[in-house]
């Protein structure tokens, strides 16, 4: 990534997002836009909808009215780009527990198609250098979050969209993946995050407040 000129060409727009689950309205006519080189936080009491909210700019879910677009384009319509284009980390542990570590990030980078240096590299930098072949269901719960999240490194997709990723983390895996998102937003990149925890080292930072809830 290249920062000022993604900074430039990096849109994702929301456009009167209205959503509704079981004849309950989670949120309506939502709007907003984010850029390169900015994060936008959604914020909400359990229930208010954040995780449906990010599989829908994900392309993942398709029941609502409005628009989302990608640099423009409508993200169904472009969709197997924009799926090179935008990382979705979900909020629970992506690994499949029989696999290794290297096994499950070679799968989640599958579109990378990294070799085993940079899958034990990206492995080393979330502190599991000696694990690589140990299968994921040996793994603590934050061990795995970290084989997850170890996709960070090695992905160059411009758009993270990223679900409670600090769940699990301990004190030190907190303090990279804040490293990990302020570098990101450094070199042009976006992001789009829910999470409790507050981001104190990213400044171009826009809340999006969601009501409702249980
Ligand atoms: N596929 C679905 N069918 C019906 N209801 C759904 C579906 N997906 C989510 N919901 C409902 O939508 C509401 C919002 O769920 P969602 O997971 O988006 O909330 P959230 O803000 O992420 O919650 P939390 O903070 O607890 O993770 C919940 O009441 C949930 O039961």
């Amino acid at each position: 990534m290249t920062g000022t000129s993604k900074t430039q060409t990096l849109c994702l727009t929301a456009n009167d997002i209205t959503c509704e689950r079981d004849d309950r309205v989670l949120f309506e006519r939502l709007a907003f836009q984010i850029t390169g080189g900015e994060l936008l936080q959604v914020v909400g009491p359990n229930g208010s909808g954040k995780t449906t909210l990010l599989r829908l700019l994900a392309g993942l879910n398709r029941e609502f009215s409005g628009e989302v677009h990608w640099k423009g384009r409508e993200i169904q319509s472009v969709y197997p780009e924009y799926a090179r284009e935008r990382l979705y980390q979900g909020h629970t542990v992506a690994v499949k527990k029989p696999l290794t570590a290297m096994e499950n990030l070679r799968w989640l980078c599958a579109l990378e198609s990294p070799g085993d240096e940079a899958l034990e590299a990206a492995l080393e930098s979330v502190s599991l250098a000696g694990y690589e072949h140990t299968p994921c269901a040996q793994l603590s719960a934050g061990q795995q979050r970290r084989v997850g999240l170890a996709r960070l490194v090695i992905s160059q997709a411009p758009l993270w969209i990223l679900d409670e990723p600090f769940t699990a983390l301990d004190h030190a895996g907190i303090g990279w993946l804040e490293q990990q998102i302020s570098h990101h937003i450094g070199q042009g990149g976006a992001v789009v995050i829910t999470s409790h925890h507050a981001l104190t080292e990213v400044s171009t930072q826009s809340e999006l407040v969601l009501g409702g809830g249980v």
